[in-house]
Formats: structure tokens, sequence, C-alpha cells
């Protein structure tokens, strides 16, 4: 404890400063982050001594701007940091710089950790500039409390998750390498495209925007496992764009079109990742020219209709579910509960929550309309060896299995897991466009003078309880449209009100939209000029 009070002086505080630990981490300006990641090194000590495991640290910040930086904690299972330490994060980032001891001990005292227990810690982080010394000042934390650390410098987010995940159950669910990952990824991918036959090279071409991110850098590295039944073509690989600009799922998402620097073929399978490789969007464009997003939604419903296929082929009867968010668009939602017959779940917004939901279920598939999730199983070797395993669903099964990370959304696996369900299936990306049509929709946002929490939800978010009138308007106005849905909430990541709105035609969509607008802006206290209609 008395390093940490003269290593902190190294890495101290900016008066005034406040952060949260928000939706993903601590995200902001770079500049300013230096004092969290030494503070989230200290935390990360304490929480392994606590739970006796390995605690992931990665630093990074997704999709932001490349000026920005972030961190994410990673509890033993490879799972978010649970709620309560959140808060300890939030305690110990806002501590100013000598009260911090304090704050330490307060924690150490209510958690009850015996300090005698050895510490471990695993750190990576993205490309960003400021990276390197960011995740220097993690390491610096854990070891002034004396803790191991492993360093893995370069990975992506989901790669850091899978490491911790591996080394917390004893190499059960692979090795802790980056080469571990790439071997267990890739030999899944093999097993299962055995089982599509005749490709040709054109389908197992793929074009990867890697964001000029971490995605594009292991992304090469792990090409050559794949033996060319992965052809990648890829751009934005990080050698002249910047970080995330005008590129990665993220932009593709909200823009709904194609990133700069893609050569892209008409029909031709494309992919964006976002900056540390944990989302995913598909896309294509048609013989007009016109660009066709595979979004979240698209994901869960190609993945959860193969897995339950083969369930019922290899005679298992196991519930899968899928669980979405508000932002789902209605189009997915009923093509799942009404044709497949599969439950389906709406949780808040933030993977955590689709997380905890899916793990209720004997298989959960899990994402967000943005392309971030995964699946999450309880199907294991000892099950399936129970059912005749031999039997080509029962293998199908287990390759599938072991091809998904399970710990956490992850654009490498995800990916994986699309092109072999669509090779096994002998699919294009039209074929998989047209399982179902998505409502027009459109997402808008309203910034607001008081805190925008005065718009408070329940229902997962889907309707607002205050302030007075505002959900009542809602009602009122997604009445006059035809297959109409909207709703509002506060951002977790940015200080905004998100406004939602689909309908039947995109006119309609964007007109409600911006009426729901209009309403929250009036209601709630918009700053600025009233919102204007799109068209
Ligand atoms: C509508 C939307 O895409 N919201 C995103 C965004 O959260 P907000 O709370 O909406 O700002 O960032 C989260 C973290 O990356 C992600 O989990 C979530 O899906
Ligand atoms: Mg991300």
């Amino acid at each position: 404890i008395e390093l940490v009070s003269q290593k902190s002086k190294l890495h101290p505080k900016p008066e005034g400063l406040t952060l949260q630990y928000g939706t993903a981490g601590f995200r902001t300006h770079a500049k300013h982050l230096d004092h969290i990641m030494f503070r989230m090194g200290l935390l990360a000590t304490l929480r392994s001594k606590k739970t006796k495991s390995t605690i992931g640290v990665m630093v990074t910040a997704s999709h932001n701007p490349e000026e920005d930086n972030g961190v994410k904690l990673i509890d033993p299972m490879g799972e978010m940091v649970t709620a309560a330490w959140e808060g300890y994060a939030t305690q110990l980032a806002n501590a100013e710089q000598d009260s911090l001891l304090k704050e330490l001990k307060d924690i150490i005292k209510k958690e009850d950790i015996d300090m005698s227990e050895p510490a471990s810690v695993y750190v990576g982080k993205d490309t960003r500039p400021s990276s390197a010394s960011l995740s220097q000042a993690v390491l610096d934390g854990v070891s002034s409390l004396g803790g191991k650390t492993h360093d893995y410098g370069l990975v992506t987010t989901p790669q850091l998750h899978y490491m911790v995940c591996c080394c917390n159950t004893h190499g059960c669910y692979g090795s802790p390498t980056v080469e571990g990952y790439y071997q267990k990824l890739s030999q899944a991918f093999l097993q299962l495209t055995q089982n599509a036959l005749n490709r040709t090279d054109d389908q197992k071409r793929l074009l990867v925007d890697g964001a000029n991110g971490i995605g594009a850098l292991k992304m090469r590295e792990m090409e050559p496992f794949l033996r060319s039944e992965l052809q990648v073509v890829l751009s934005n690989d990080g050698s002249s764009g910047k970080l995330n600009h005008m590129c990665g799922a993220d932009y593709v998402k909200v823009q709904q079109k194609a990133p700069q620097g893609m050569n892209m073929g008409v029909g031709e399978r494309c992919c964006s990742f976002d900056g540390d490789a944990d989302r995913i969007v598909y896309y294509y464009t048609d013989s007009k020219g016109c660009f066709h997003l595979l979004d979240g939604d698209k994901i869960a419903t190609l993945i959860s209709t193969y897995l339950k296929e083969l369930l019922t082929q290899a005679g298992l009867n196991l519930q899968i579910a899928v669980v979405q968010t508000a932002y789902a668009n209605g189009s997915s939602t009923r093509y799942l509960e009404d044709v497949m017959k599969v439950t389906v779940c709406c949780t808040k917004t933030g993977v955590k929550h689709l997380h905890h939901a899916a793990q209720e279920y004997d298989i959960g598939v899990y994402f967000e309309a943005n392309g971030h999730g995964t699946v999450s199983s309880l199907l294991n070797n000892a099950i399936l060896q129970r059912q005749s395993p031999g039997k080509r669903a029962v293998k199908l099964l287990e390759s599938t299995i072991n091809l998904i990370n399970q710990t956490v959304g992850d654009a490498i696996s995800d990916m994986l897991v699309i092109e072999a369900v669509l090779a096994i299936r002998g699919m294009s990306a039209q074929d998989w466009d047209a399982i179902y049509t998505d409502l027009p929709n459109r997402q808008l946002k309203v910034t607001v003078c008081a805190d925008r929490r005065v718009i408070d939800t329940t229902d997962a978010e889907r309707r607002a309880v205050s302030p007075e009138g505002l959900q009542d308007t809602i009602d009122t106005l997604v009445k006059k449209y035809k297959s109409a849905r909207s709703f509002v909430r506060p951002s977790g990541t940015e200080d905004v009100v998100r406004v939602y709105a689909e309908a039947d035609t995109q006119e309609s969509a964007d007109s409600l939209a911006h009426e729901v607008s209009l309403a929250v802006y009036r209601l709630a206290g918009g700053i600025g000029d009233e919102p204007k209609p799109l068209h």
C-alpha cells in the first residue's frame, strides 16, 4: 500500500475531473486517462485477490475517434466486470489524489479482501497511439500492489476475454495464447466448412473492413490458419487511414452506407469490424447499386435458425432463445417468434444485460442491432457425447460451439460462424437478406438542458415513465402510422436522448422519428433549435 502512495504521484489525477464507468468502461479523450489506468490496475489487482482468479484489463475506446481511449475490466469467466465493482471503479477513478489510499482501503474492507492473496492481471491494448503509455500505467498500478502481470500487447478485446477465461478454466476453454485462439477457431472453422461441398473461390471470398484498427492486424495474423477456406480481402487495414474514420461497423450501421476504401462488386459479401473487433455487421450492394445492411438482428436470426435445426436433427431437446434490445427491428422479432417459433426476450441496451439474460437459457443467442453479440450455451462435449456422437448434426454442433467465443461478442469469431453457416447452407448474402425484410427505421438524437435522465423508462426501455405526458404523446403519434413503433431513452455513452422509430415506409419512419424528437424537445427541455423534419 505504501508503494501505491509513491507510484500514484506519477499518475496524478487532474483536479475537478470526474468520470463514470459507463456501459462499456471509462471512455474519454486519452489525455485525461493516465490516472484512471493506474487506478484500474489497482482495482483489477484487488478483484483478482478477491476472486482468487486472473482478471483482465483492456485498453481501448472501441469505435470512438482515435484521440479517445478507454478501459474495460474483465471478470474471471471472461465476462464483463460485475455491477458492484463498476461502482468501485467509479469511486476509485474520482478520488482526489490525497484520498486515493482511503478509498482503496475502503474497498478492501467492504469486500473483506485478504491482501496476502496473490494477484494476476492480464493486460491488452488496441492500436491507438495513446494505448502504449496507458497500458503501461495499468501495469504500474498492478505491480505497485504486488500483483503479477501478463502483457499481451496488441490484441482485440474479445481475444483478451478469451485469454482470461482460458486461464481461469485451466485450459478447458483453450490455451491462453493468441496462437491458441487462432488454432481453436480455425480448426473448428475448417471442420465446419468440410460440410460445405463444392465451394467456389468466389464463395470463399469475403471483403473485410478492418476499421483501421486491431481487428485488421489480427485478421492478417489469422489468415494462414484458415488455409484459403476463407479468402479475406482486407481494406482499411491501418496502413494509411485513421482508426474508425469513415469506416468500421458503427459508421456503416449508423450511416447505413458502405465504408470508404472498399471496392465492392455487385452482390459481394462484405463486413466491417469496429475499432476493437467486438462488433461486426455485414452488407452488400445489389445490381441497382442499392446498399443492403445485414445487422445484428439478421446475424441472430441466421445463427439461431441454424442452431435450432441442428438441435432437432441431433435429437436434443434444449431450449433456445434469442435476446434482443428495443432497437431490434420489429420484423426480426416477428420472424423469430411467429415463423421460427423461437423464444425472444428483450433487455435493456448494453451487452452485459443481454449476456445475463442469455445465460437463463440452454442456448442464448444475443445480439444488439449494431452487431455486438455472441451465443452462450450449456452444450458441452459431455452432453453431445451422449447423443450418437457420429451423427452429422452432433459433429456440426460441436464444431460450432468451439468456433463461438462465448465470453463476449467477437467480430472474428462471429464472422467465421456466419461464413460457415452460409457455406453449409449454400446461401449467398442475398439469400440471407431475404429471410425477412427490415422495417424502415430511423435513429435520432435530442440534446436536453437538464440531466438527460429526466427521461426514465420501463419495460426494457420501451416505455417512458417520465416526463409526464411523453409516453401518451408517443402512443398517439405511433397510431398515425402503419406497423409503427417508437421509443426514447437516455444514452448510456453520450450526453443525448436517443429516439428510435420504425414504420412501413422510410418516409413514415423519418416523420415519426421527427415528431417524437419534437415531443422530447418540448417535454424534456431540449436545447438549441427545434428538431427539423428530415425531408
Ligand atoms: C443504440 C446503440 O447502438 N447503443 C449502443 C451505445 O449505447 P447507448 O447507451 O445507446 O449510448 O453504446 C453501447 C456500448 O458500446 C452499446 O452497447 C449500445 O448498443
Ligand atoms: Mg467495440
